[in-house]
């Protein structure tokens, strides 16, 4: 199983560093634009691998694509990441020309890839990746959503003093500050929906929290995070890579699911070796429904930027 990860920066090397430790791949392909900085970072990385316990070989190259041939899977994280106050829609400008230009290099020297595309505005960048490559859409997934449920599992622990292992959350919708749905009415603890221990109110704040996750390490930090992003990334290309056919949120072209159509939007599939095997419909409520149509109108929003 060959991964390459483009962008070596926080999110490609801590999205490389989780593949590795998780020891399913034989080899992973870190490529950056700026010059020795990948394999830079394939080295450090290598050197953690006696400690680490991991096989997986890491090697970096400087935007030589031929080093990419035959990759299973790749993973775009190549762009410029947001400062504090700004919002993800803001680097389409700048993302959009490196995405589309990564995504048909890539596919130059591996036909037959699966594309997982991270950069942001990402559910904008998936759907450049869709109108422009002529991939088939199973193999294109928009990383976002598996990220969103994280947070949202950490802000549901925190709310019900509970351990995050007992928790149980999704979050469709669009990967931005306030196109996130997380889907309260069928969050739970231990099989138990959590409306039964949080009232209406600190579900809510639950909600909104997990919204702005990513604004909120953004000020912390003085850019975006890295950590969660990275192990997100590494779920979903395990997930692939040895077929565990796992329901996550992703970002995928929708042809009428969900009321929805030609737009990129994370919604529940089954990830196995073809990418997205199946769509999941689940059942939403009025107000979520609603809420979906609202975060799919600010999506298609920002697509009509897009210079198609
Ligand atoms: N979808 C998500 O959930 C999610 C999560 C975190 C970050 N992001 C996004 O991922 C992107 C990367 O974030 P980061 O924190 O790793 O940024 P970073 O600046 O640390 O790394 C980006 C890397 O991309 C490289 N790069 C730029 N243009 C390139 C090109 N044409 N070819 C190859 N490499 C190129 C840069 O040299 C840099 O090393 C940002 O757009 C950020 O908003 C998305
Ligand atoms: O917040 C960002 O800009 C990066 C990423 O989309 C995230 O959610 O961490």
């Amino acid at each position: 199983m060959k991964v390459t990860v483009v962008g070596a920066g926080a999110v490609g090397a801590s999205c490389a560093e989780y593949i590795a430790i998780k020891n399913f791949a034989s080899e992973v392909v870190l490529l950056d634009i700026k010059e020795g900085y990948a394999e830079g970072k394939a080295m450090d990385l290598m050197q953690t691998a006696s400690l680490n316990g991991f096989d997986t070989k890491i090697t970096g190259v400087t935007n030589d694509y031929s080093k990419t041939a035959g990759s299973d899977i790749a993973v775009i994280t190549s762009g410029i990441p947001r400062k504090p106050g700004m919002t993800r829609e803001e680097l389409i400008g700048i993302n959009a020309g490196i995405v589309k230009a990564v995504s048909s290099s890539l596919i130059e020297h591996s036909p037959n890839v699966t594309l997982i595309v991270v950069s942001n505005p990402m559910d904008t960048m998936t759907y450049l990746v869709h109108k422009t490559t002529g991939l088939p859409k199973n193999k294109i997934i928009g990383m976002g959503g598996a990220l969103d449920s994280a947070r949202f599992k950490y802000r549901l622990a925190e709310a019900l003093e509970a351990p995050i292992s007992d928790v149980d959350g999704m979050v469709i919708g669009g990967h931005s500050d306030t196109g996130m749905v997380p889907l309260t009415s069928h969050a739970t603890r231990n099989s138990i929906k959590v409306s039964e221990f949080l009232s209406a109110e600190r579900l809510a704040q639950v909600a909104e929290d997990t919204k702005v996750g990513g604004a909120t390490l953004t000020k912390l930090l003085g850019t975006s995070a890295w950590y969660a992003p990275g192990a997100a990334v590494s779920a979903l290309v395990q997930s692939i890579a040895c077929d565990q056919k796992k329901i996550f949120p992703c970002s995928t072209f929708l042809n009428g699911e969900y009321d929805l159509e030609d737009i990129c939007i994370g919604v529940p599939v089954i990830l196995g070796k073809d990418g997205i095997e199946k769509i999941v419909d689940i059942p939403l409520s009025d107000a979520e429904k609603a809420k979906m149509q609202e975060s799919a109108a600010g999506v298609t929003k920002t697509n009509g930027l897009l210079e198609l």
